[in-house]
């Protein structure tokens, strides 16, 4: 017995040095090699990324205000040879202004391009394109960034006002994106953004004109994504939530005129310099589709393809729920 028992202890011991020596000679030298390979690995990507971004021409409309005007001071930063889209020629100015005085020691950055014109009015997106071809020969990333958020019930907007939304949102995105394909397309190189919405995945209550436009972005992006992948052309779609911007001020109502509410939610969003700094990651990483949202508005995109009657009473009681305040 007695003897069992020692040899049942010096067993243990055997075991317990020989998961040692696996431990130093396997273990440790594998976890930090792994380590060092995804160090690496990170590092070529960011150097790759660094390397797209600089010297890019990009074009970003709404540069104005919001997150246009951050993805403006990101990829400004990151040495991009920017166009800068607005209505608004003396604010495209100052911002041109603004990022004069951004010095990057390390970066050889350039004086932004403008180029002023109404989303809506296609006539004028064409001769900008026409501009932007003429005066930089090549775009190399466009990033469909302006939109406008609609406040409303379906029974009392008129269809003027769903048409606005559309020819902002998605009309005028879609006619500058073909107005520039066939050079990127002769080119075999290009890279199209589009700046969607968590709406563009899920509806929610009275936004149905914006919505409705962010699906369709997300719809057209998706297929432009299939057909130019064989000419090398890269298209991300990007899904923000909240963010802190004049989105919700901006918005127009049932009648057409100007919300001019800040939302709690909107206030209570990410900041805008956050979310440019995943429209930049996302791009210079060339990805494909990204959310950038909290849990909740992630929840309701998993909620809405997994459990969709589950979806659909609870947007029914948030429109209840909405109204009785409003009435009240
Ligand atoms: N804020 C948010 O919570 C979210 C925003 N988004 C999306 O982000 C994008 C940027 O919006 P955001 O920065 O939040 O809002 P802002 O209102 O701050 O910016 C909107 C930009 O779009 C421009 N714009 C609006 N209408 C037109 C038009 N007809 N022609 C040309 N430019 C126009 C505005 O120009 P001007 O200065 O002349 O008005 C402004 O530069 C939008 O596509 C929006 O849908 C997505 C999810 C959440
Ligand atoms: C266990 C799962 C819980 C899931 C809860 C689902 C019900 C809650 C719905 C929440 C809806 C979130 C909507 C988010 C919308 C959003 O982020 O949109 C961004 C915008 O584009 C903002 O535009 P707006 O003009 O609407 O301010």
């Amino acid at each position: 017995m007695v003897c069992f028992l020692s040899s049942c202890g010096s067993r243990k011991t055997v075991q317990k040095g020989k998961l040692m020596d696996l431990t130093s000679t396997v273990i440790i030298p594998l976890l930090f090699g792994s380590l060092g390979i995804f160090a690496l690995f990170r590092l070529l990507q960011w150097m790759r990324m660094r390397a797209y971004l600089q010297e890019a021409v990009v074009v970003i409309t709404g540069a104005t205000s919001g997150l246009g005007k951050e993805c403006a001071k990101a990829f400004h930063a990151a040495g991009s040879k920017l166009v800068l889209c607005g209505r608004d020629s003396e604010k495209l100015k100052d911002l041109v202004q603004q990022l004069s005085t951004m010095t990057n020691h390390r970066k050889n950055t350039h004086k932004p391009h403008t180029v002023v014109f109404d989303l809506s009015d296609t006539k004028t997106v064409l001769n900008a394109a026409e501009e932007i071809l003429r005066y930089l020969g090549h775009v190399d990333i466009l990033i469909n960034n302006a939109g406008i958020s609609f406040r409303g019930t379906i029974v009392d907007t008129g269809l003027d006002v769903d048409k606005k939304v559309m020819e902002t949102n998605y009309f005028g995105p879609i006619a500058l994106t073909k107005a520039l394909l066939p050079s990127m397309i002769k080119r075999r190189q290009g890279h199209i953004v589009a700046i969607s919405s968590i709406q563009g995945k899920i509806s929610i209550p009275f936004r149905s004109a914006y919505a409705a436009s962010k699906h369709a972005t997300q719809a057209f992006f998706d297929c432009l994504r299939a057909e130019v992948e064989q000419y090398n052309i890269d298209v991300t779609v990007i899904s923000p939530g909240y963010i802190q911007t004049n989105l919700s001020l901006n918005a127009i109502t049932a009648d057409g005129s100007r919300y001019g509410v800040m939302d709690k939610n909107t206030a209570e969003g990410q900041t805008a310099a956050e979310v440019a700094q995943v429209v930049l990651s996302a791009v210079g990483q060339k990805k494909k589709e990204v959310l950038v949202a909290g849990l909740t508005p992630s929840l309701a995109v998993y909620l809405r393809n997994l459990f969709p009657r589950l979806f659909f009473t609870l947007m029914a009681t948030r429109a209840k729920k909405e109204r009785k305040a409003k009435d009240s």
